[in-house]
């Protein structure tokens, strides 16, 4: 038993945005060692806490204590000096400057940051690459390594994890576990139990931005906390097992053949029929984002074919995949919504995309279908006016939700439910089947394995730009799956 002070003690933390108040009683205690996980469903305030705790943003009252000592969190500079060091939800990278220069401006030691990446598996990475030309997945482990490089006392992760592969989360979950070892601390933010499990001793819950728990992390925690969080208990999701599969007949909404792309998409064939929902597995960059954005015409494929509804097409401009009836989701929310513009306006996105349709009658469904798309999906209108200021989860609805509001022919979906909480999840899953059943292609990328029993058909696993693997959603368990994404499955489709 210690009696050393807490090293980081915030209680009674408040913080409003105009009329939404985001903080009302937050709080949190975390020692020397400690990885404490901050839960919370979309909007909880999470984000906001660790924002106030880092200083990114001042608190309207409360107290933080640091070693014991009441402190104001004045910048983010205070922040770090004090040990206090976040990786907050959206990369804080400047896209345009390569990786170099952003380690500068940051005054990030350049050779612990490469032996950070070299510990999380990115030993090649080139300095002088340019932001905006990584994934989204190398851009929140070269966050990751520039906190670690300051060797914090607390690092606070907000949901550090959501965009990466199964591979990746691996080696995070090491590295937090290895602060930890050095008597370090870690504040732990994610929607997924199953790591929470791994690293953490206790969790602390927020909901409706007041603390209301504080959980050692044990057997039968789960339901507890999800009860907290949400004030209500979850029915488990319907399963491939439990549903009866389609069986697809005829012409495929979308087929690929053979098809490559500058990068690591090598070979990858599939059909997809009207009414199907495909999965696609893959470890990180096993050519995934390539066959997404080859399919989005947002990038030329070098060979291969590519046939809607049975006739070739080439997409030269993400234009021509729209036109041909391919709608995308990409992972990366920022590059999907119009973050100044109201949620209803990026809801209704579609609708206008279809001039013809417009008139008083089309505008009344237009506004009943975007209302009933916020009621389906619980999207947190409080901050409305302006996507941008939505949390994090709650933008992620929005994404989805435009496509699933106006319908589609074929849906593109790269890891859709990013940062989403786990009863919105289970809502999301049954949305997604629904659009199937009326008609829609949907070929569904996913980082977390046990979405794909939960939302699809089939799937496809791909290994090193390859298709090395296709199976029934019902026999897709997680070992299984997690053979074949490492390439250990003779079977090809
Ligand atoms: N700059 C802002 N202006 C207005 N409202 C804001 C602003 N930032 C956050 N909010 C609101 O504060 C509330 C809490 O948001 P916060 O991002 O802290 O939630 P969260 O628990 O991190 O959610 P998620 O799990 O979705 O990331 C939300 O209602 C959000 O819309």
């Amino acid at each position: 038993m210690t009696h050393e002070a807490p090293l980081l003690d915030a209680s009674g933390v408040e913080k409003r945005f105009g009329a939404v108040v985001a903080l009302k009683a937050a709080a949190l205690t975390i020692r020397r060692g400690e990885i404490v996980a901050l839960m919370g469903a979309n909007g909880a305030g999470k984000s906001t806490f660790v924002k106030i705790l880092t200083g990114a943003l001042r608190a309207d009252s409360g107290h933080v204590r640091i070693r014991g000592t009441e402190r104001v969190v004045g910048s983010p500079a205070e922040a770090r000096r004090s040990g206090l060091v976040p990786v907050y939800q959206e990369p804080s990278l400047i896209p345009d400057l390569d990786v170099a220069d952003n380690l500068r401006l940051g005054g990030t030691d350049p050779a612990k940051f490469k032996a950070w990446m070299a510990e999380l598996g990115f030993s090649t990475l080139d300095l002088s690459a340019m932001i905006h030309s990584l994934p989204l997945a190398t851009l929140r482990i070269i966050d990751l390594a520039r906190a670690l490089a300051s060797e914090p006392d607390v690092l606070l992760l907000d949901e550090m994890t959501a965009a990466l592969p199964t591979d990746l989360v691996e080696a995070v979950l090491r590295v937090v576990k290895q602060q930890a070892e050095a008597g370090r601390s870690v504040i732990y933010i994610s929607h997924r139990f199953a790591e929470i499990a791994q690293v953490c001793q206790r969790a602390v819950v927020l909901r409706d931005g007041a603390t209301v728990g504080d959980v050692p992390i044990e057997a039968g925690a789960e339901e507890r906390i999800v009860e907290m969080m949400l004030g209500e208990a979850i029915k488990p999701g319907e399963t491939a097992a439990q549903r009866a599969a389609p069986a697809p007949s005829g012409t495929p909404r979308l087929a690929v053949r053979g098809l490559g792309a500058t990068g690591k998409l090598t070979d990858v064939s599939f059909a997809l029929h009207p009414g199907e929902v495909l999965g696609v597995v893959a470890l990180e960059g096993q050519g995934q984002d390539e066959l997404f954005e080859v399919l989005a015409g947002a990038r030329k494929p070098d060979r291969g074919v590519i046939e809607v509804e049975g006739s070739p097409r080439r997409f030269a401009h993400p234009a021509d995949a729209i036109a041909a009836g391919l709608s995308f989701v990409p992972g990366n929310r920022a590059d999907a919504l119009a973050m100044q513009q109201s949620v209803r306006d990026n809801l209704a996105l579609p609708f206008s995309a279809h001039p013809r349709a417009w008139g008083p009658i089309h505008m009344r469904r237009e506004g009943e279908i975007v209302a009933r798309t916020i009621e389906r999906l619980q999207i947190d209108t409080r901050a409305q006016g302006e996507v941008g200021r939505l949390s994090g989860g709650n933008q992620q609805k929005v994404t989805i939700g435009r496509w699933l509001a106006h319908g589609c022919d074929t849906l593109l979906l790269f890891d859709p439910t990013r940062g989403i909480d786990v009863r919105t999840k289970r809502q999301i899953y049954p949305l997604v089947r629904e659009l199937a059943a009326s008609g829609a292609a949907v070929l569904f990328y996913s980082s977390e394995l046990e979405e794909i029993q939960l939302a699809c058909d089939r799937c496809i696993v791909i290994f090193n730009g390859r298709v090395v693997d296709t199976m029934p959603a019902s026999k897709a368990d997680e070992p299984r799956l997690m053979r074949a994404a490492y390439g250990l499955t003779e079977s090809a489709a």
